[in-house]
C-alpha cells in the first residue's frame, strides 16, 4: 500500500506538473496572439515614416505595391507623348525613383511660419539706407519744399518702387500732409505706413493654393529664372507644408542643372519627403507627371514640382513650361504656380517676371533674397507688374528663411 500510495503520489505529482505546463504554454500563445493582433491595428498615420523607416532597415527588399506612392511605379524615362499620358501602364523598371532614402538624415521639425517676417525688421533696421529710414528722414523735414518732394520720389524710385507706383503714392502723401495739416514727424510717418499698406494691397489673398479637390492632390508649379532660388523655395516651402501636418511629395523637373534633383532631394530628406526624380537631362514633363501620379495614387496632400528656368528664347520656355503643365494636368489641376524672382536683380527681375507672366498663368510670386537689398520697393512694383500677390520672401539661406508676406508686417519691418 505504502508502495502504491507513493506511485499514486508521483504519478499525481507528475500530472498536475505536466498541466501546469500546458497551461502556463496555451496562455502564453493566446498572449502573444492579442499582442500581435493589436500591433497589425495600428492606425496607418505614420505610414510613410515607418515605410521610410523599413526601407532604410532593408534597403534591398521588394518595395510592396501599397498605393501610398513610395514604391517606383513610374513611366519610361526620356520624352513624353503627351498623347500618350492618357493611358499611361504603371512600368516595372525606369530610370526614375522615388528618392533613395537609405541615406536620410534624422527627420527635423521646421519652425512656424508665424512671425518669422520680425527677422526682416531686424536685418533692415541695420541697414541705413533702408528705403523707411530714407523716407523718415525726408518727411522729418521742417518744410516739405518743391526739393524734398522731389527726393521723395527719387528715393522711392531707387527702391524699385516702379514709376506709377511712387507718382501715386508722392501724390497721395503730398495731399494728405497738406490737407490734414500734418507737422509731426510721427503723424507723417504713420501716414506713409497707411499709404505704403494700401499700395501693397491687403485685399489679396495671400495664402497658397496646396490643397487639391476631390481627391486629387494640390500641385505647385514652382517656376522662375536659374539662380533666383526655386529649388531652395521649393525645399523650404515643403518643410512649411509639413510644418501645417501635410504629406508633401516632391518632383525634380529640374533636370537642366545635374545637382538640382540631388539638392531637392536633400531638402525632402531633411523633413522625411520622398522625391520623385529622373535621369540627367531627361523630360521635365516627364517626370512632373509622374510625380503627380505618384502623389494622387499616394494620397498626398501636396505636390511641388521644381522646374528648370534657363531664358534660351522664350518659345524654348514656353514650350516647356506649356508642356509640363498641360501634362500635369492629365492627373491633376495645378492649383498654385509661384514666379520665384530675386529681389535684388530689380529691374532684370521685372522683365523675368513678365516673360514668365506670358508663358504660365502665375498665381503668386516668391521674394527671395530680400535680405541682400535694402530696396523692399520691388514688393510694390512686381505686384503692379503682373497683378498677382507676393505670397512669400525669402530673408536667408536658413532652412526656415522663408516667410510668408504680410504687407503690414513688411511695411512696419521697412520703417523700423
Ligand atoms: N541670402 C539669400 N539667399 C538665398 C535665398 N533664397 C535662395 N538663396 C540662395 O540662392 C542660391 C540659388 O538658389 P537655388 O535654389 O539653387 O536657385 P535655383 O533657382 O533653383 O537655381 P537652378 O537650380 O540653377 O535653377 C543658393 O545659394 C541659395 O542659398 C534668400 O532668400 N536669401
Amino acid at each position: 500500500m505504502g508502495r502504491l500510495g507513493s506511485w499514486i503520489v508521483s504519478d499525481t505529482t507528475l500530472f498536475l506538473f505536466v498541466a501546469l505546463v500546458v497551461a502556463i504554454l496555451v496562455i502564453g500563445v493566446a498572449v502573444a496572439l492579442v499582442i500581435g493582433s493589436r500591433g497589425r491595428a495600428l492606425p496607418p498615420a505614420d505610414t510613410v515614416d515607418r515605410r521610410l523607416d523599413d526601407l532604410r532597415e532593408h534597403p534591398e527588399a521588394e518595395p510592396t505595391p501599397t498605393g501610398d506612392g513610395l514604391e517606383p511605379a513610374l513611366p519610361e524615362p526620356g520624352e513624353i507623348d503627351e498623347a500618350d499620358t492618357d493611358n499611361v501602364e504603371p512600368p516595372a523598371e525606369g530610370d526614375l525613383a522615388v528618392d533613395d532614402v537609405t541615406t536620410a538624415p534624422e527627420v527635423e521639425q521646421p519652425a512656424p511660419t508665424a512671425g518669422r517676417l520680425v527677422r526682416l525688421r531686424e536685418r533692415l533696421s541695420r541697414s541705413q539706407s533702408s528705403l523707411g529710414k530714407g523716407l523718415l528722414a525726408l518727411l522729418g523735414r521742417d518744410r516739405l519744399d518743391e526739393d524734398t518732394w522731389e527726393e521723395i520720389e527719387d528715393t522711392l524710385l531707387a527702391a524699385d518702387v516702379g514709376v506709377t507706383p511712387t507718382q501715386e503714392l508722392v501724390e497721395t502723401l503730398r495731399t494728405r500732409i497738406k490737407v490734414e495739416g500734418v507737422v509731426e514727424p510721427d503723424r507723417a510717418k504713420a501716414i506713409l505706413r497707411e499709404e505704403l499698406i494700401a499700395q501693397i494691397d491687403p485685399s489679396y489673398d495671400r495664402s497658397i493654393a496646396a490643397t487639391g479637390a476631390e481627391g486629387a492632390p494640390g500641385v505647385v508649379l514652382v517656376v522662375g529664372v536659374n539662380g533666383t532660388g526655386k529649388t531652395t523655395t521649393v525645399g523650404r516651402l515643403a518643410r512649411v507644408l509639413v510644418a501645417d501636418g501635410d504629406t508633401v511629395l516632391l518632383g525634380a523637373a529640374d533636370t537642366f542643372r545635374a545637382a538640382a534633383a540631388d539638392q531637392l532631394q536633400t531638402w525632402g530628406e531633411r523633413v522625411g519627403v520622398p522625391t520623385v526624380r529622373g535621369p540627367e537631362g531627361g523630360d521635365p514633363a516627364s517626370i512632373a507627371f509622374d510625380a503627380v501620379k505618384t502623389g494622387k495614387e499616394g494620397g498626398y496632400d501636396t505636390v511641388v514640382v521644381d522646374t528648370a528656368g534657363r531664358l534660351h528664347t522664350k518659345a524654348g520656355l514656353m514650350d516647356e513650361l506649356g508642356k509640363v503643365k498641360r501634362v500635369i494636368e492629365k492627373q491633376a489641376p495645378v492649383t498654385e504656380v509661384l514666379l520665384v524672382i530675386d529681389a535684388t536683380t530689380g529691374q532684370n527681375g521685372l522683365t523675368q517676371a513678365r516673360v514668365f507672366a506670358e508663358v504660365v498663368d502665375v498665381t503668386g510670386i516668391v521674394l527671395t533674397k530680400l535680405d541682400g537689398t535694402a530696396k523692399g520697393g520691388i514688393v510694390i512694383a512686381v505686384q503692379r507688374e503682373l497683378g498677382v500677390p507676393v505670397k512669400l520672401v525669402g530673408l536667408g539661406e536658413g532652412a526656415d528663411d522663408l516667410a510668408p508676406f504680410d504687407p503690414e508686417g513688411f511695411v512696419d519691418a521697412l520703417l523700423a
